[in-house]
């Protein structure tokens, strides 16, 4: 129920326009007096304030201003006497939604009550959309350069205005639904819905009845007539994601579909044309299905029109360090905490690692070293220990290290070895220059050179 404060300091008025407009359905208040108005105020949220312009306590635009100071978006409408125009363009300039010359008649003020409602509603939903677009432009965000990022942007931007199927192969974690989404955003479809289906998420049953929906009374369970995702997506484009994973069955449903561009929903009999645009996902190897015998060879040349494919990360190492510096930042920001900066010998590690989960792991990893951070430079020794495992090259493996000098490999040792007495001393530099018979000071000096963070080593104490 929508709520309304009406201050006034014609009590007869109050009493009788705060009844009616109560009895159109709406919750109200009325108040002569200015500061029980502001504690009220203070106390509950009221959707609508409605303000007489002279009031004896306090110009009524006076009011307006400190109602405004202390919310911006409160809705106020003002009521002003004849004699008060000059108010009442004083009052539009202050933010006042709108003003009503006094006498009125109750009618026009339900009237323009109503018609505040509804500009709060459009409000309501434009901050909603306004939301959700940015979950969208968010999820929509392609960090990288490297040779094989760009060459798939410009794929990318040639594909999506076209109409043709896209098939986008590529390791989990790779950004597949990140491509789909601009493939989406970037085609003439933009304005129709996106919608998009896990078929690895999904039962067999249930996911027949998600994509062709069902007619009430279908199956057990089916108590209304629900639409399917081939019909919600008219107008649109339809991804279906780990296609993959599709069952049989269902995949001569879905080349039936493609080609006939209809549907008929199960239990139902009604046939109901559909135009979407279809994206297609999978982390498989489709021929190696198809040679198993577990993917329809029909269906792959239809959905494979135009292939798309994600390289893994660890063929681009060039994105990594963008890619850790824009999710650091991200999580910082979102997390409220500072942004933190990637130390050389940290680099070198996030450089050497595999990336198996590809992007997802990396941003997973840098979820956790902003929840961890206290602000400091991330050091190698705040990585997790699976990733700081030194890659052996096959020289290495034969006791011999490559591209590195008896320095390089000393000061490797050297600070392997005072990292992880430190970590055994809890960060402790006494302790840990005593362990290792060394003076303090010259502890201090080699850490500094090599670059070893004693909070990092001291929080790393404390995940373990
Ligand atoms: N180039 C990129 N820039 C920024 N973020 C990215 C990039 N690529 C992937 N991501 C992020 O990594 C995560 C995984 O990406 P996405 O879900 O698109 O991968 P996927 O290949 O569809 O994975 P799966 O096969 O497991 O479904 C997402 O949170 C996505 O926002």
């Amino acid at each position: 129920m929508y709520k309304i404060l009406m201050i006034d300091d014609d009590k007869s008025f109050l009493n009788i326009y705060s009844r009616i407009i109560a009895s159109n359905g709406y919750y109200v208040q009325a108040k002569t007096n200015i500061r029980e108005a502001m504690e009220l105020l203070d106390k509950e949220n009221f959707n609508i304030v409605i303000l007489d312009v002279v009031m004896p306590e306090m110009n009524g635009v006076d009011l307006l201003k400190k109602i405004k100071e202390k919310n911006s978006e409160q809705l106020v409408m003002m009521l002003t006497g004849e004699g008060s125009i000059a108010g009442a363009v004083e009052s539009m300039e202050n933010g006042a939604y709108t003003y009503m010359i006094k006498p009125f008649e109750i009618d026009q003020l339900i009237l323009n009550i109503k018609k505040a409602e509804e500009f709060l509603k459009l409000n309501d939903e434009n901050v909603k959309l306004r939301t959700q677009l940015n979950d969208m432009t968010r999820n929509m965000e392609v960090v990288g350069s490297s040779e094989a990022m760009n060459s798939l942007k410009d794929q990318i931007s040639q594909i999506a205005p076209t109409n043709s199927s896209v098939l986008i192969t590529g390791e989990s974690g790779t950004g597949k639904e990140i491509v789909a989404n601009l493939l989406h955003y970037n085609s003439e479809r933009r304005d129709g819905p996106l919608i998009k289906v896990n078929c690895s998420a999904l039962a067999k049953n249930i996911l027949e009845s998600e994509l062709f929906g069902h007619e009430k009374g279908a199956f057990t369970g089916a108590i209304a007539t629900k639409k399917g995702r081939f019909e919600m997506a008219t107008g649109g484009t339809l991804f279906l994601d780990e296609i993959g994973d599709m069952p049989y069955p269902l995949q001569s449903k879905l080349l039936r579909v493609l080609q006939e561009k209809e549907i008929e929903r199960v239990g139902g009999t009604k046939t109901i044309k559909v135009d979407f645009r279809l994206i297609c996902a999978t982390n498989k190897d489709l021929r190696k299905e198809i040679e198993k015998g577990h993917f329809r060879e029909d269906l792959y040349f239809r959905i494979n029109v135009v292939p798309l494919v994600t390289t893994p990360l660890r063929e681009r190492k060039d994105d990594i360090i963008p890619l850790m510096e824009y999710y650091l930042d991200y999580y910082a920001n979102e997390m409220s905490k500072s942004r933190v900066k990637i130390t050389g010998q940290a680099k070198r590690v996030l450089l050497s690692y595999s990336w198996r989960g590809n992007v997802r792991e990396l941003k997973n990893m840098a979820e956790r070293l902003i929840v961890f951070s206290s602000g400091a430079d991330i050091q190698e020794a705040m990585l997790p220990k699976e990733i700081r495992q030194p890659i052996r090259t096959d020289e290495e493996e034969n006791g011999s290290l490559k591209n590195t000098n008896l320095r390089m490999a000393r000061e490797q040792f050297e600070k392997q070895f005072i990292t992880e007495t430190l970590i055994k001393n809890n960060g402790n530099i006494t302790a840990t220059a005593k362990e290792l018979e060394i003076a303090r000071k010259n502890l201090q000096a080699k850490m500094k050179h090599l670059e070893i963070d004693r909070t990092a080593v001291k929080q790393e104490t404390e995940q373990i």
